[in-house]
């Protein structure tokens, strides 16, 4: 007979309760009930539960919630409309629509002011350059992308980060794997967590490549390289491994796995077989729950911002 594990399952649930209960006292604090607009112009099963989800969530939270559902072809004047109508503080486009570059262009469409989910290129300039702040004064917080930084809050909350180290290098020391390299979650991610000092390995269906803030992280921000090493040379020496395979039969090679490892899963399809419970120190099987209080969160933040300057739209 097995032996029991002694592995702690961590739910996004639990996480997302603190972030939550942080977002309703900022909420008290607005002179306005934010509202949030979906647009849904797609038939993918996994989007539309994502926007009944969100739905759900903002209403719960006490925010409002519109879900406009367009034809494709009518997105771009919906999008646009919405960026100048002042009701409107958040928006979200669910992907995929086109399922091309179309729709990084449809991303970059939606004003910067309303992008619940980071996605904007000055977000994303700012993440990869390691600016924190939008203007000079740093008085505005610029907007991560919200999945990368879901993740970043878990690893918060379960210890990963050493919060006696001071902020930007509290995953000196770490090794961690991201199977996933998408330019919405799996890069982004990589990114961050090497700015923040770790050693992180950059997995994807073609190679590996290595971000780091350079040796001894001396660097201001991370670089990356290509690497010619394989998951079994990488997995051995990593202290969390995080996932993000769309693919339902993929599974990770547990056996690889160090002992007492963290192991985190944000795919949609479970890419950990129950048996990683026999390695794993923290298992975290799921993370959508964070996702959305962070994307709440960076609504009140839009909110804020907005209120900060009335003249502006
Ligand atoms: N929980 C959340 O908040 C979110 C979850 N997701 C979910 O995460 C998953 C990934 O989404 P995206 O990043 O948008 O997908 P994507 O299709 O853009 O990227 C998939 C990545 O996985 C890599 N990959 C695929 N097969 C692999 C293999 N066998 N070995 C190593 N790498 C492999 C690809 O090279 C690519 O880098 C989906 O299931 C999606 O539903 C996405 C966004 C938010
Ligand atoms: N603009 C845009 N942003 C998105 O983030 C986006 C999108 N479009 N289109 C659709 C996909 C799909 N997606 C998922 C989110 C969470 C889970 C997830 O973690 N689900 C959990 C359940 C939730 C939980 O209990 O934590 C699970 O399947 O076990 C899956 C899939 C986001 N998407």
């Amino acid at each position: 007979m097995a032996a029991p594990s002694s592995c702690k399952v961590v739910l996004a649930g639990t996480i997302a309760k603190s972030l939550l209960e942080e977002v309703q006292a900022s909420l008290k604090a607005l002179q306005h009930k934010p509202k949030l607009v979906g647009f849904l112009a797609n038939s993918d099963p996994a989007a539309r539960m994502y926007a009944d989800w969100t739905g759900k969530s903002c209403t719960e939270n006490g925010f409002d919630f519109e879900l406009r559902e367009v034809d494709k072809e009518e997105l771009e004047e919906a999008v646009i409309a919405a960026n100048s109508d002042k009701a409107v503080d958040g928006a979200i486009i669910y992907f995929p629509v086109f399922g091309t570059r179309q729709d990084q262009y449809l991303q970059q469409l939606l004003d910067i002011s309303k992008d619940v989910e980071g996605l904007s290129h000055k977000y994303i300039f700012n993440m990869y350059q390691n600016v924190r702040f939008l203007d000079d004064a740093k008085t505005q917080k610029s907007i991560l992308p919200c999945t990368p930084l879901a993740i970043i809050k878990i690893l918060e909350y379960i210890g990963v980060y050493n919060s006696i180290l001071p902020y930007g290098n509290r995953l000196f020391g770490r090794t961690i794997t991201v199977v996933n390299r998408s330019e919405i979650v799996g890069r982004p991610l990589a990114a961050l967590l090497a700015n923040d000092g770790a050693s992180v390995y950059s997995v994807d269906i073609d190679n590996i490549q290595h971000y780091t803030r350079g040796e001894g992280i001396r660097m201001s921000r991370h670089h990356s390289v290509d690497t010619d090493l394989k998951v079994e040379d990488v997995v051995p020496k990593s202290d969390v491994v995080i996932t993000g395979v769309p693919t339902k039969s993929y599974k990770f090679p547990v056996e690889l796995l160090k002992d007492g490892a963290v192991c985190i899963n944000f795919s949609s399809e479970k890419n950990f077989d129950p048996s990683v419970k026999e390695k794993a120190s923290i298992y975290v099987p799921a993370v959508g729950k964070v996702t959305i209080a962070i994307l709440l969160r960076n609504l009140i933040r839009l909110s804020q911002n907005r209120e900060g300057k009335p003249a502006s739209n």
